[in-house]
C-alpha cells in the first residue's frame, strides 16, 4: 500500500473512532411506505409464519393475531422508528442557577432485542449537569421511551439516549446507565433468569471519576473503577 493510502486508511479509522455510528441501521427508503401499507404487509408475513407452523388461522382466538401483531409492531413496539414521533423536548432557562447534577432515575424501559425480537425490560437512569438550559423532567422519560421503541442492542440504545439529550441540552455533560433483562437470555438459549445487562455512557464532565461516582451514588449502583 502506498503511504498516501495508509494515511487515508488511518484517517478513516480515526473518524470512525471519534464519531461512532449510533444510528439505527435503516434503509434509505424506509419512510416511502405508509403505516397502513406496513401493517398490511406485516399482517401477511405473520399469517405466513403462523400458517407454516401449522396453526389453524380460522380458529376464533388466532384469526385476529396477524393484524394485531402488525399493528403492535408499527404503532407500538417499533413506533420509535419514525423520526416524526421524536418527542419535542421543551427546554427552559436555568434561572435558579442550579449547578449540580440532575438525575432522573428508575425510568421504566421496554425495548426489543434486535437479534431475536424478544423483549428487553429494565430501568434507565439519566443524569445531566445544566450549562444554562434545563429540560422538563418527563422529557427524559419520553426520550428513553422513543429510542427504546426500536429493535435495539442495549449498547446503542444507551448511546442514542445520551446523544439526544446532549443535543437538546446543548451540553456534553450527560450520562445514562441502563440495567435490563433480555428475554433472549432469560427465557430461551442459556435461560438464565437471574442475569441482567448493565450499560453506561458518560459524556463531558461525567467522564471524571468523581462525577461518575456521584451519579452512581444517586442511582445506588455499585461500579468498580
Ligand atoms: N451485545 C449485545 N448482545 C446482545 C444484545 N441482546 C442480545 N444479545 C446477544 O446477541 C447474541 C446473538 O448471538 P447468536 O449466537 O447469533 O444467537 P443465538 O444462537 O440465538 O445465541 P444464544 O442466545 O446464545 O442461543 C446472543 O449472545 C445474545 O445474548 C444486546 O443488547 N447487546
Ligand atoms: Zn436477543
Amino acid at each position: 500500500m502506498k503511504k498516501d493510502n495508509i494515511d487515508e486508511a488511518i484517517d478513516e479509522m480515526g473518524d470512525a473512532f471519534v464519531s461512532p455510528n449510533t444510528e439505527t441501521p435503516m434503509r434509505k427508503d424506509a419512510f416511502d411506505i405508509s403505516d397502513e401499507e406496513k401493517i398490511e404487509r406485516i399482517q401477511k408475513d405473520v399469517k405466513n409464519i403462523m400458517d407454516t407452523l401449522g396453526l389453524d388461522l380460522t380458529d376464533d382466538s388466532l384469526k385476529g393475531t396477524p393484524k394485531r401483531v402488525a399493528k403492535m409492531f408499527v404503532k407500538e413496539i417499533f413506533g420509535g422508528l419514525h423520526p416524526q414521533l421524536k418527542p419535542k423536548a421543551s427546554t427552559f432557562q436555568n434561572k435558579y442557577k442550579y449547578g449540580e447534577m440532575l438525575v432522573e432515575k428508575n425510568i421504566t424501559l421496554y425495548s426489543t432485542c434486535e437479534h431475536h425480537l424478544l423483549p428487553i425490560v429494565g430501568r434507565a437512569h439519566v443524569g445531566y449537569i445544566s450549562n444554562g438550559t434545563v429540560v422538563g423532567l418527563s422529557k427524559m422519560n419520553r426520550i428513553v421511551d422513543y429510542y427504546a421503541k426500536r429493535p435495539q442492542v442495549q449498547e446503542r440504545l444507551t448511546m442514542q439516549i445520551v446523544k439526544e439529550l446532549q443535543e437538546v441540552l446543548g451540553t456534553e455533560d450527560v450520562a445514562c446507565v441502563i440495567d435490563a433483562k433480555h428475554l433472549c437470555v432469560n427465557s430461551r438459549g442459556i435461560r438464565d433468569i437471574e442475569s441482567s445487562t448493565v450499560t453506561s455512557e458518560y459524556g463531558g464532565r461525567f467522564k471524571d471519576p468523581e462525577a461518575r461516582r456521584d451519579f452512581l451514588d444517586y442511582i445506588n449502583l455499585e461500579t468498580e473503577f
